[in-house]
């Protein structure tokens, strides 16, 4: 079975998100992923991944105002001041946290933003986070998010388009976040799609669809989508980034049976 993360800021949210480190230890997890770190000191982060013998897996970049809708700010050519000050913040944390991994989400393009510009934008800024990223030893991964029913209008919605992004960039420690639930609403083919970007791979994160739930819950096959992982040979993180449908503890029979 494939190496597996909770991420926190969809599982356990029935307690304090400090007290959700302890409750992903005891279900046996090794590792931990949440949108971001930014509201908490680093040193109090490190200390419940310590106790708890946690790595910390990923975090985004910082995303704009989210509570106002934004979802990242990379494709905005307004925002490049704020996005290169969002990599600095970025970086205190992962060198706290021993992160190695953080991910950038595009944004949602406007209506009056030109794709070309958005996309021109999106690329300059992939470069200059990668270059930074790279100075640390920190992979940047790129997520592509479904812009059918979770976040209309984002600009990265596809494999194919982040893979474009991929190739115009051009730094070896850029990567494909590839999100299986997102991915089954936008293209499926599932298996196929990893076997053929495999070495793009940089973060695989997992849910049941429709609905967002624990596997299980929806139409994906998850007991053969792992096993393609374990035979295809990905080796990095597989994070659970679901909202259980449930109490989490009880939707964690896919880990159980697996682990
Ligand atoms: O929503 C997701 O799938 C994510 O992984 C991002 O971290 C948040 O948009
Ligand atoms: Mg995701």
């Amino acid at each position: 079975m494939p190496v597996f993360a909770a991420n926190l800021s969809m599982l356990y949210t029935e307690v304090d998100f400090m007290d959700r480190f302890r409750l992903a230890r005891e279900a046996g997890f090794c590792g931990v992923e949440y949108l971001f770190p930014y509201d908490w000191p680093e040193e109090d982060l490190k200390r419940a991944l310590e106790e708890n013998g946690l790595t910390q897996v990923l975090f985004n970049l910082p995303p704009g105002n989210w509570s106002a809708g934004e979802r990242g700010i990379a494709c905005l050519p307004d925002r490049v001041q704020e996005f290169r000050a969002g990599v600095d913040q970025a970086i205190r944390y992962a060198r706290v946290l021993n992160c190695r991994q953080v991910n950038c989400l595009a944004g949602i393009r406007p209506d009056t933003l030109e794709e070309s510009l958005a996309w021109q934008t999106l690329v300059d800024n992939v470069n200059y986070a990668a270059g930074r990223l790279e100075d640390e030893g920190i992979t940047l991964c790129l997520e592509a998010i479904n812009s059918r029913v979770d976040i209309p209008g984002f600009f990265l919605d596809t494999s194919a388009r982040v893979m474009q992004l991929i190739e115009a960039v051009d730094a070896g420690n850029v990567k494909l976040q590839y999100d299986i639930y997102h991915m089954q609403i936008m293209e499926g083919d599932l298996i196929r799609t990893v076997e053929c970007l495999l070495p793009w791979i940089g973060h695989i994160q997992f849910a049941d669809n429709p609905g967002r739930h624990e596997p299980g819950t929806g139409e994906i096959n998850f007991w053969n989508v792992f096993a393609a992982l374990d035979r295809l040979g990905y080796g990095g993180w597989v994070s659970a980034e679901y909202r259980p449908s449930g109490a989490t503890g009880d939707s964690l029979g896919w880990f159980r049976q697996g682990a």
